[in-house]
């Protein structure tokens, strides 16, 4: 490490501070205190969430290029509050590194997470920077708003409701699978099969659907969401547990990334795996009343938003279930990533 931990901050956030812009931003006192102040709109409630990113554990040498890193962790917590219907507003960045970390993959970490956040207008407001004896920790706390009392809740799905969701599954599982067999080669970066690209940049880059929450929050139409980190069965059953029902989700209705069924078929891995429980997508997974479907779709369709239906609510003791394109009905487990799972 060429800096010591003042010099990394600056150097990490120096530029970035301008008073202008971050006065724009609603920032009253930013980085360099010893805690940043920011006016709070009125009417709104704040919304706050934390995700990490560990190395060995979220990303490998191999699976990201360090600029990913960044961009996915930013990513990952502005998925959190759209799946609140909230806007994220502002982020601290948390990060802990080994004391031999190099400065330039350091900064272009921070290149990518700051990308991702002027992508949605956040502002980096603050954080904590420590050494580790491990690998690059990197955690972003994120604070966001609603209007008062409208935050979606995954406790309000109700029997008869539809489930939707707002894009394609299973991509980011496919492009880690894809990543982890292609080995060790950091040269084969620049010389991605056009068809695995995108798969590839599903998990690389993954993009939050902060319209899609804000809308749906707009709207008032959705009853309860959820956003898929874990993995689609593993939400699903989030929803129907903080919701005392159960949910039935078709097949055939679920709509697969591009590239999927091709790329299962070259790794000799089956696409259905990754869609139920390889996680990572950050889609929005919701329920609403099937009246006000329609008008959902209308205003999705509006805005230029897919949205897709793949099964409805049903009555709590039926569980979590999954209908087979032959019509034969399952129990859909549970199962999806388990950052404490036996090996
Ligand atoms: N160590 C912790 N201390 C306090 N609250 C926690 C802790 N870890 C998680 N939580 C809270 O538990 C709830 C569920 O967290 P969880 O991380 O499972 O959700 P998520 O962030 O949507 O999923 P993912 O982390 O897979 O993206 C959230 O309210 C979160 O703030
Ligand atoms: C090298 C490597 N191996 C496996 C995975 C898969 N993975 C790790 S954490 C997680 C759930 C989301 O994280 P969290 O629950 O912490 O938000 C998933 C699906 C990966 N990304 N990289
Ligand atoms: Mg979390
Ligand atoms: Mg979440
Ligand atoms: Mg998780």
């Amino acid at each position: 490490m060429q800096h010591d931990e003042f010099g990394l901050i600056r150097l990490l956030t120096g530029d970035r501070q301008q008073a202008d812009g971050m006065r724009s931003q609603g920032v009253v006192v930013g980085i360099g205190d010893d805690a940043a102040v920011t006016a709070l709109s009125p009417g709104m409630q704040l919304v706050a969430s934390c995700d990490t990113m560990t190395e060995g554990i979220h990303f490998l040498p191999v699976t990201m290029r360090d600029e990913d890193i960044g961009f996915k962790a930013m990513a990952s917590n502005i998925s959190d509050m759209a799946a609140m219907g909230a806007k994220a507003r502002y982020a601290l960045v948390a990060l802990s590194l080994p004391k031999d970390a190099d400065t330039e993959q350091i900064r272009r970490i921070y290149a990518g997470l700051y990308e991702c956040a002027d992508l949605f207008g956040v502002a980096v407001i603050g954080g904590d920077t420590t050494s580790t004896r491990g690998g690059i920790v990197l955690t972003v706390t994120i604070l966001g708003e609603v209007p008062a009392g409208r935050a979606l809740l995954r406790s309000g799905a109700k029997p008869g409701d539809a489930v939707f969701v707002t894009g394609p599954l299973g991509g980011s599982a496919a492009g880690l699978s894809y990543l982890l067999h292609r080995g060790t080669d950091a040269a084969l970066w620049g010389e991605l099969p056009a068809e695995t690209a995108e798969l590839v940049r599903a998990h690389t880059r993954p993009l939050p659907q902060a319209a899609a929450g804000e809308l749906l929050q707009r709207t008032g139409l959705c009853r309860a969401l959820n956003d898929i980190s874990d993995g689609l069965a593993s939400e699903a059953a989030e929803i129907a547990e903080a919701s005392g029902v159960g949910l039935l989700i078709a097949e055939e209705k679920l709509p697969l990334a591009e590239g999927l069924r091709a790329c299962a078929e070259k790794l000799a891995a089956d696409p259905l795996e990754w869609v139920l429980y390889g996680g990572e997508d950050y889609q929005l997974l919701g329920t609403a009343a099937e009246a006000d479907l329609a008008a959902l779709r209308e205003a999705f369709s509006g805005e230029g938003l897919p949205l897709h239906v793949i099964g409805r609510v049903t009555a709590a003791g039926e569980g979590v279930r999954l209908q087979r394109p032959d019509g034969t009905v399952q129990p859909l487990p549970k199962r999806g990533y388990n950052h404490f799972a036996a090996k």
